[in-house]
């Protein structure tokens, strides 16, 4: 799969930008604060309707514009897609597949498929643990669009208890509330979250034996990575709360695990959320749930966290990218597009020549890079020069 064509209108720096891809390796090259970022983070919003640097739209349009528009060319195989996004921040945003609007935005997702990998990607390996529930929920939906839907019933899910049980959790615990309202989001959220649940430990048990050989391919060889799924779960029932002893800390993914039933997930996460209902009324949030999990990340059997050095840490980010690369193309029909976005700068001269010899061979790889020179020789392709948000093909 390819993007063959972008257009912008009031897109971050852009008013207007259009620009032709060819198959094959593209480098976008310009000093800092060009608009190089903005171009591939137009991109990946195809892809993922979100942006690796900002959680809301806001700051995606152009200022003093009240809209921006994204499209963008898809070819794949001999099938061609024309996907329009109209970003209307605080509103509802708009999708249109050859020129024909879609009822709802999420609809035009799976369209494209990207993998970027950025700066902002160590916060995989050194920042919270949101930042890799996101990874790993967003790598969902690129594989299988409908959890899009998964996700946002159980973000609303999970709003709407926390809302119940920050109003009405003194009442309730006073035995006056409305308990059986509580209970019905107990449910919805049982449901909903073994559903991402279920889907999560399949993916990290599918990303596991990828990303150790991605790491080790990267790092010459150096730290065996392993992942592991902390469920907040399994801490609630092995815990002072909970029925089971506890369970000895959770093992590393080895990507033959046998993963839970859904139906026993939901059925443990409700008894789980009984169990610990009169801390959650005290606290006013929900304790239990996807939204309190992390995707641990070891080198050597040490917690990458606090552990591994700075190009360690970019090597795991840059392992699971690679990781996430490889389950995309496996699944599918065909690649996702990749994206290496401001990253050789930021590498080894020996982690550099090993990541270029590795995306070589992609069917599309779009680069951004501030100087020529930083990218490597093997990913000799088209150069497109951004200056002031103007773009020039040069190549
Ligand atoms: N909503 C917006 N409206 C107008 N300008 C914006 C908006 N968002 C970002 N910009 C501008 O876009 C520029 C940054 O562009 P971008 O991040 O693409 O740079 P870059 O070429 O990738 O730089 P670097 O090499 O430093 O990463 C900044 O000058 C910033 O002020």
């Amino acid at each position: 799969m390819r993007v063959s064509h972008l257009q912008l209108a009031d897109f971050r720096s852009y008013t207007a930008a259009d620009l032709q891809f060819d198959p094959g390796v593209t480098a976008l090259v310009g000093p800092n604060g060009q608009g190089k970022t903005n171009l591939v983070e137009a991109i990946g919003y195809i892809a993922t309707h979100g942006s690796h640097r900002v959680s809301t739209d806001a700051a995606l349009v152009r200022q003093g514009a009240s809209r921006a528009v994204i499209r963008c060319a898809i070819e794949r195989d001999d099938r061609h897609a024309l996907v329009e996004l109209e970003l209307v921040p605080g509103g509802s945003n708009r999708a249109r597949v050859n020129r024909s609007p879609l009822p709802r935005a999420r609809e035009a997702l799976g369209l494209l498929r990207t993998v970027l990998f950025a700066p902002e990607d160590l916060a995989l390996v050194k920042g919270d643990p949101d930042g890799r529930r996101r990874f790993l929920d967003d790598l969902l939906v690129a594989r299988a669009p409908r959890f899009a839907g998964v996700r946002s019933d159980y973000d609303r899910a999970l709003r709407q208890r926390n809302a119940l049980l920050k109003s009405a959790g003194a009442t309730i615990k006073a035995g006056r509330g409305d308990v059986r309202t509580l209970d019905v989001w107990d449910a919805h959220l049982a449901r909903t979250g073994a559903d991402l649940l279920a889907a999560r430990l399949k993916l990290v048990q599918d990303l596991a034996v990828p990303t150790g050989k991605a790491y080790a391919q990267v790092s010459n060889g150096q730290g065996d990575a392993e992942l592991t799924y902390r469920s907040s779960l399994d801490e609630a029932e092995s815990g002072p709360d909970g029925a089971r002893e506890a369970g000895g800390a959770p093992t590393p993914a080895t990507g033959a695990d046998v993963v839970p039933a859904r139906d026993l997930l939901e059925a443990r996460l409700l008894e789980a959320l009984a169990k610990v209902r009169g801390k959650e009324l005290e606290r006013g949030v929900s304790l239990i749930g996807p939204h309190r999990d992390d995707l641990l990340l070891t080198l050597g059997g040490l917690p990458a966290k606090g552990y591994a050095s700075h190009g360690e840490s970019w090597s795991f980010a840059l392992a699971l990218r690679l990781a996430s690369y490889e389950l995309l193309t496996h699944d599918g029909d065909s690649e996702p597009v990749l994206i290496l976005d401001d990253v050789f700068a930021e590498l080894d001269a020996g982690r550099r020549a090993r990541l270029a010899d590795l995306v070589a061979g992609a069917e599309q790889v779009i680069v951004t890079a501030a100087v020529a020179e930083d990218v490597p020789e093997v990913l000799d392709g088209a150069r497109v020069d951004v200056m002031a948000s103007e773009v020039r093909r040069v190549r």
